[in-house]
């Protein structure tokens, strides 16, 4: 199977160098172009895959992954659109386009949405997956499979990808802030800023595998932290004073009314 990426951008590269490290894929099988050239020449020493000097130098293939943003997708469509086989499967991971959108403006019936995250650089991306129906399952595997070399794929309802959208595509900048500020208000106790960040990432880390594996409500958990009379009590009121949840719920509001804009 041929693999044509257009749009070299931040997630292309981790999804390819996923899919390389995987080792399920030969460079040889991703074909790769974006509108500056520069990044088609890095592509190739960096990655061993084909670089492509025009759209058309991949059109041949069977998967088409559109990594460009969702402002530039109408540049795409008049690149490619009627230039395409029925066979072949097209990829989007543009956040607020729908598949019938992509359908309309590529003429195209075989469309995936994906919306991976960009944990993907580390392997451990969550990605949201749906698909047109006409896709048969091989074909949906062939496309899940891109994506499971850089983490978990999760198929979802196509109406449920605006909040997927917020809670895992746009979600690991919350939790970096997140992350920095206990790092922060450690610094400001006096310990350095890299012992601080290894110590709240690891600490994050955990909590969320706890989260994952215990199958215990996350407030069952918290009171477990929170000792009577102890220390960890102060800070869960201090976070209810200062509004935690609401501000958290406004932030994903915030993405999904950005992702209907987008549509
Ligand atoms: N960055 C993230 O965390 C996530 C991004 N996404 C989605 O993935 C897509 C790509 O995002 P990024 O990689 O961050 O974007 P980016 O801006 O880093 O990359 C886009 C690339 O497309 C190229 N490009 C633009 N128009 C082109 C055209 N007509 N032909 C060929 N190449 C063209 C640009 O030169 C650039 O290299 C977006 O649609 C975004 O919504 C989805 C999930 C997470
Ligand atoms: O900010 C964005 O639009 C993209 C989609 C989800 C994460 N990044």
């Amino acid at each position: 199977m041929m693999y044509g990426w257009i749009g070299l951008g931040n997630m292309a590269q981790a999804i390819i160098k996923g899919m390389l490290a995987a080792e399920n894929y030969d460079a040889k099988t991703i074909l790769a172009y974006n509108r500056s050239q520069e990044k088609v020449t890095r592509f190739e020493k960096e990655y061993g895959i084909v670089g492509c000097h025009s759209v058309e130098e991949l059109l041949d293939a069977d998967v088409i992954v559109l990594g460009v943003q969702p402002q530039q997708l109408e540049a795409v469509y008049a690149q490619i659109a009627g230039q395409l086989k029925p066979h072949q499967i097209v990829v989007s991971m543009a956040a607020g386009k729908t598949i019938a959108q992509l359908q309309q403006g590529l003429n195209h019936q075989l469309i995936c949405r994906v919306m991976p995250n960009i944990n993907a650089i580390v392997g451990a991306s969550t990605t949201g997956f749906a698909s047109a129906p006409e896709l048969t399952n091989d074909m949906k595997q062939a496309v899940r499979a891109m994506f499971e070399a850089v983490g978990s794929v999760i198929e979802i309802p196509e109406e449920q990808f605006d909040v997927f959208s917020a809670i895992a595509g746009a979600s690991p900048a919350f939790t970096y802030l997140y992350i920095d500020s206990l790092a922060r208000a450690a610094v400001m106790e006096g310990m350095d800023k890299g012992t601080a960040l290894q110590i709240a990432a690891s600490a994050v880390l955990g909590s969320a595998e706890m989260v994952l594996q215990s199958n215990e409500h996350p407030w069952a958990l918290v009171d477990q932290v929170c000792s009577p009379g102890g220390t960890t009590i102060q800070g869960v009121t201090s976070l209810q004073n200062n509004h935690f949840a609401s501000t958290i719920y406004e932030a994903v509001q915030a993405v999904i009314a950005r992702d209907r804009v987008l549509k």
